[in-house]
């Protein structure tokens, strides 16, 4: 049936049956919900209210419940507020209604659910006549109508109506075997006399007679549509299995069985153009207003005293809602007019943040400027550094050459002045040993001839002869320690000098080399701080863009829903006037504002999104990090090229010290040889010079024995000849080791001024051409990259915006400068 409705048929389900078989029990049934279920001994209304609804979710329709009761011949409404209010029939005189009757005053509810018809149900199911008869203790005493109306949008223009008459009728009663006595009886007469009747026209619908009695009784007339009209109807009968209620039994099924052969012509009801609905309750309207006024003119006031100032009381609350809503009208627009103000103020803030993005990108610009700058600055202290380094590479080549110079004299004046000390030694060598044959020939002669006077001449020259070759050899060993200390003092000076100078030069290069890199230090943390100051602006400026972002989505957001809730509200006060025209415009109107509200939501988002790619952008941080990664490299190799310079300080140190300390012990050893052999020789001369004095006195007294000590002195001179010549063998011996030993030193102390050159010329060299291969990315590198994004030159030369930085971001890069790119080494941090 409920299909039929929606197909647009009007339709009537009725329970006939005798009292107390179930009528009430089939159509109404248990109507409390559990759960928002329905019970299982719910009935048929309860049951086809859910399952239309059902069908008509997500169709677009309206629904409408009224409730009347026909009780003695009186038709009232069981939805209505006000007491017993009665209801009056009428002939539906409208085009196409077909004589069907209206109810007049009857209230009609629209429904949204299936619970509120339920409701609606209890509700009118409360107010009902119910009594106790002997047979039913809660006996229904009228008949029950509830009619669902149904309209159901078809197409754009058109709309179904159908319509569902749900019928309980009073049972039909033995009034002797019910017990109703006084009003019972009147009502159980009533309610027989209107079934009697609806038998009866059934009966003349069955037999074709020319005339049913539709008239003569409400009930009939009620149902007149539904027996033989163009309605589908159901007849539900209801039987007692009792055998005391067989005749009654056997009464229904018969009446059942005989409505059977009632012939209905089912017909839809004809879409109605919404339009043609709304024209003609305009008419409706219009008539009804008219005939309003044609009464009073013709009657005046048709009305009793309490009526009228009922209706006075209704025209002042009228008045009342009227200005009420015309109060709300205008809130509404002043609300509306608020939100406009909203609107321009968020397009305001939109156009500051336009400035705001336009203010960063400028700031951007100053940052490439001053990264441009530091890339000169940079160029200008690579330059300075490869002119340093150079300056002390030749620096140092000079300062090897001279130190070289000077070890090579110094060993070429000692090798001279040995070679002539050995000379002499050996003159003197020669000397002792002509002496010595002179004193052998001398001994030779005294013994034949004149020996004692000659032996007196003899002792007198071997004193003159001890006498001067101890002269002679000290004079000589005095000059060798005198030449000795001399070259140790030379030598000494030299190396105080070589080192006072190497002192000089490393100390003015250190202070070059440190106040190079403390130039570039203080640039590079100038230029950080620099960076870091204008990426906290930009990181400032951009979580206030995102805040303010944030704020008017959120702004927006808000005004769309009040907007809408407003939309809603004031679609649900006009929909029952204007109905669809305003649907229309209100989905028309929310469609504009979801569309805008897209469109500036988007916007919002893509600027966001721009601007935190521009703030967290890796390049800045690349930049800085490489700033940092430059600074700390430079800080390193300032403080290798220090520890470096100092290890080499300190081993040049230690090398002019071990070699003074081995000239000064060198010297030591030699003046101490030399002050040994001079003490011997003394000692030793001494000795000779005694003896000869004793020889000499013993020679006067034992001239015998002259001969036999002349013998012994001469094998004593012999013996202290060969003593002398050992010695001198051993002082040219010594010389010869010393000048060995100063020749190995001279080279070890020129093995560290070569080593120099590996140590502190080579990295000095490395250094600058590390340097010059250095290079910072400039803001030109920036621009250009920037330019090389698609679309993006156009928009530098026209004037940046920020959708075009929106795709800058999106496209990462890292960019070198262009000489970079021969370099290995920063080709490999780059990737
Ligand atoms: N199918 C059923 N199952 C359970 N109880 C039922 C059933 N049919 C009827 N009853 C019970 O029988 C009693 C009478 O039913 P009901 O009031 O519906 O009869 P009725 O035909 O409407 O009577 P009346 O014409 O006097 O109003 C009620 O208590 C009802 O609960």
């Amino acid at each position: 049936m409920v299909d039929e409705l929606l197909c647009g048929y009007n339709c009537t389900v009725f329970a006939y049956g005798q009292t107390g078989t179930g009528k009430t029990y089939t159509m109404f049934g248990k109507m409390t919900e559990e759960l928002g279920l329905l019970s299982d001994d719910a009935g048929i209304i309860p049951r086809t209210l859910y399952t239309l609804f059902d069908k008509l979710k997500g169709r677009d329709s309206t629904v409408k419940c009224s409730f009347i009761e026909l009780y003695n011949e009186a038709l009232c409404d069981l939805l209505s507020d006000e007491g017993d209010t009665k209801l009056q029939l009428f002939e539906n005189e409208r085009n196409g209604a077909n004589g069907s009757l209206l109810v007049k005053g009857m209230r009609e509810s629209y429904v949204d659910s299936p619970s509120a018809g339920v409701r609606l149900l209890e509700m009118g199911s409360r107010k009902r006549q119910v009594a106790a008869t002997r047979c039913n203790d809660l006996s229904s005493r009228s008949h029950t109508i509830f009619t669902i109306n149904v309209l159901t949008r078809t197409s754009e223009q058109s709309i179904t109506s159908g319509k569902l008459n749900l019928v309980d009728l009073a049972g039909s009663e033995n009034i002797q075997r019910s017990g109703a006595e006084n009003k019972r009886a009147v009502e159980a007469g009533q309610i027989n006399k209107s079934l009697l009747t609806l038998g009866r026209v059934i009966n003349a619908l069955v037999d074709k007679s020319s005339h049913v009695p539709y008239r003569e009784s409400k009930l009939t007339r009620l149902l007149q549509d539904s027996l033989g009209g163009q309605t589908k109807t159901c007849i539900i009968a209801t039987v007692s299995p009792c055998q005391s209620s067989q005749e009654e039994t056997v009464s229904t099924l018969d009446y059942a069985f005989r409505a059977k052969n009632i012939h209905n012509r089912p017909q839809i009801n004809t879409p109605v153009p919404k339009d043609t609905l709304l024209s003609e309750l305009a008419l409706e309207i219009e008539n009804l207003k008219r005939n309003l006024r044609a009464t009073r003119d013709r009657n005046g006031v048709y009305m009793t005293s309490d009526t009228h100032e009922e209706m006075l009381k209704e025209i002042e609350s009228r008045r009342i809602v009227n200005e009420e809503q015309k109060q709300c009208i205008e809130a509404l627009e002043s609300g509306l007019q608020h939100r406009t103000g909203e609107l321009l103020a968020v397009t305001r803030q939109l156009r500051d943040l336009d400035l705001d993005n336009k203010e960063a990108h400028l700031k951007l610009r100053q940052m490439n400027d001053a990264l441009n700058k530091a890339h000169n600055i940079w160029g200008g202290s690579i330059a300075e550094v490869s002119d340093i380094t150079e300056k002390v590479g030749a620096r140092m080549k000079d300062f090897q050459a001279h130190q070289t110079r000077l070890l090579r004299d110094f060993s070429a004046n000692l090798g001279r002045f040995l070679e002539n000390e050995m000379t002499a030694a050996q003159r003197n060598q020669t000397l002792l040993y002509d002496t010595l044959r002179a004193v052998e020939g001398a001994g030779e002669d005294s013994k034949t001839q004149l020996l004692k006077g000659e032996t007196e001449e003899a002792f007198h020259q071997l004193k003159q002869i001890s006498k001067t070759g101890r002269a002679t050899v000290s004079e000589a060993l005095n000059e060798l320690s005198h030449a000795i200390t001399r070259i140790s003092e030379g030598l000494e000076g030299e190396l105080l000098k070589c080192n006072d100078q190497f002192e000089m030069a490393y100390g003015a290069f250190d202070q070059d080399v440190q106040s190079t890199f403390q130039t570039i230090v203080k640039h590079v943390e100038e230029q950080n701080v620099e960076i870091s100051e204008l990426r906290h602006r930009l990181q400032n400026a951009n979580s206030r863009m995102i805040e303010m972002n944030h704020k008017t989505s959120l702004d927006v957001a808000r005004l769309l829903e009040e907007e809408r809730a407003n939309a809603e509200v004031e679609r649900n006060n006009f929909l029952s006037q204007i109905g669809a025209i305003y649907d229309l415009s209100s989905q028309q109107r929310w469609d504009r504002l979801q569309e805008n509200y897209n469109i500036i939501c988007s916007d919002i988002s893509s600027s966001g999104i721009l601007m935190e790619s521009l703030t967290t952008h890796s390049r800045i941080d690349e930049c800085i990090a490489r700033q940092k990664q430059l600074a700390k490299e430079l800080a390193d190799s300032s403080s290798y090229l220090k520890v470096r310079m100092w290890q080499d300080k300190e081993r040049l140190g230690k090398r002019h010290f071990s070699a003074r300390q081995a000239a000064v012990s060198a010297k030591k050893d030699l003046q101490q040889s030399v002050d040994n052999h001079k003490e011997t020789l003394h000692e030793q001369l001494e000795l000779w010079a005694r003896e000869l004095e004793k020889t000499q006195s013993q020679n006067k007294q034992l001239s015998d024995a002259y001969l036999g000590h002349l013998n012994t002195l001469e094998t004593t001179i012999k013996q202290s000849y060969s003593t002398v010549k050992d010695q001198l063998g051993m002082v040219l011996e010594n010389s010869g080791q010393f000048q060995k030993d100063m020749a190995r030193h001279s080279d070890a102390m020129e093995q560290p001024i070569e080593a120099l050159e590996k140590e502190i010329c080579e990295p000095l060299s490395h250094l600058r051409t590390n340097i010059q291969s250095y290079s910072i990315p400039t803001g030109a590198s920036l621009e250009q990259d920037a330019c090389d994004r698609p679309g993006a030159t156009q928009s530098n030369q026209e004037g940046t915006s920020h959708w075009e930085h929106d795709n800058l971001a999106k496209q990462p890069r890292v960019e070198i400068a262009s000489d970079d790119s021969e370099n290995p080494r920063l080709k490999r941090r780059r990737l």
